[in-house]
């Protein structure tokens, strides 16, 4: 064989493994997005939940990691206390620091077996919340791509969503207007107000909808209703491995610390303190 047709061979053969490679990407992804489509919630587009999401073990490494850091890590707000990894959020882009491996391990799994961000999970709030407290009723803020993965952990809590027109200005999609002007959005058929249960090492993931017009928030209550939850069936399986309950109360109460990772995308990144 002469020179010429051994280093087309060797292209053709790159060629076709940049092919392979570039396929099996997308035959992964298409599952991702099937796999993920099995745990759609409610009727609200788009809520995802995955129960399980990882191990009792992974659970436990992760608090510790979290415990692990210095107290000046903490920033102490009235109603919990938050860690923020991944850099500081402006209103202009980010102005990032490397997530540690102990946080990419997860967002790596997140953004793998899920195929809804569109790059690196690049930002990490940590929540610590004490059984009595919670987060008002808020939509996250401008800077960062439409979809919010929180995997949590510690104790069980509901978390509320409640529509809220007025904040996306988007009303292209509602028939009928002028009942949006008045204070009775909660009962606009497409726009039911929902909770999802929370229970330890499950991932919440919200876009579209749910992201765009709709509050979310954790009461500061102790003991939570979660007959309301669109995911009521998956607190009974998950307490009935664990300890004894009240099945007819259908409550959950908060006896220890809850911890969640709120994992996002913010697209823009500062390249360096004066630039863009
Ligand atoms: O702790 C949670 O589950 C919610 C946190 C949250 O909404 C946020 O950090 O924006
Ligand atoms: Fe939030």
């Amino acid at each position: 064989m002469s020179n010429h047709s051994s280093i087309r061979t060797e292209q053709v053969e790159q060629l076709v493994s940049d092919f392979d490679l570039i396929e099996m990407e997308a035959k992964a992804k298409a599952k991702a997005i099937d796999d993920v489509n099995k745990f759609k919630l409610g009727s609200v587009p788009t809520v995802f939940y995955i129960p399980d999401f990882i191990s009792i073990s992974d659970q436990n490494t992760l608090l510790n990691h979290i415990y692990a850091a210095p107290v000046s890590k903490w920033k102490v707000l009235k109603n919990r206390r938050l860690q923020n990894w991944g850099g500081i959020v402006h209103e202009k882009g980010l102005l990032p620091q490397d997530l540690p491996p102990w946080l990419t391990k997860i967002t790596g799994k997140i953004r793998d077996e899920t195929s809804l961000f569109p790059s690196a999970i690049n930002h990490v709030l940590i929540n610590e919340y004490l059984p009595n407290q919670g987060i008002m009723p808020h939509q996250d803020g401008p800077a960062y791509f439409p979809v919010v993965a929180i995997l949590s952990l510690g104790s069980p809590v509901v978390m509320d969503f409640t529509p809220h027109f007025s904040l996306s200005g988007d009303t292209s999609n509602i028939e009928d207007k002028d009942s949006i002007e008045g204070a009775d959005h909660e009962n606009l058929p497409n726009y039911p107000s929902f909770s999802v249960a929370l229970m330890p090492g499950s991932l919440l993931i919200f876009k579209d909808t749910a992201y765009s017009d709709y509050l979310h928030g954790i009461n500061d209550c102790e003991v939570q209703q979660y007959d309301a939850a669109v995911n009521a069936a998956e607190v009974l399986r998950h307490q009935s491995l664990s300890k004894p309950h009240d099945e007819d109360s259908k409550t959950i109460h908060r006896s220890t610390k809850r911890v969640s990772l709120t994992c996002r995308v913010v697209s823009k990144v500062r390249k360096n303190l004066f630039r863009f």
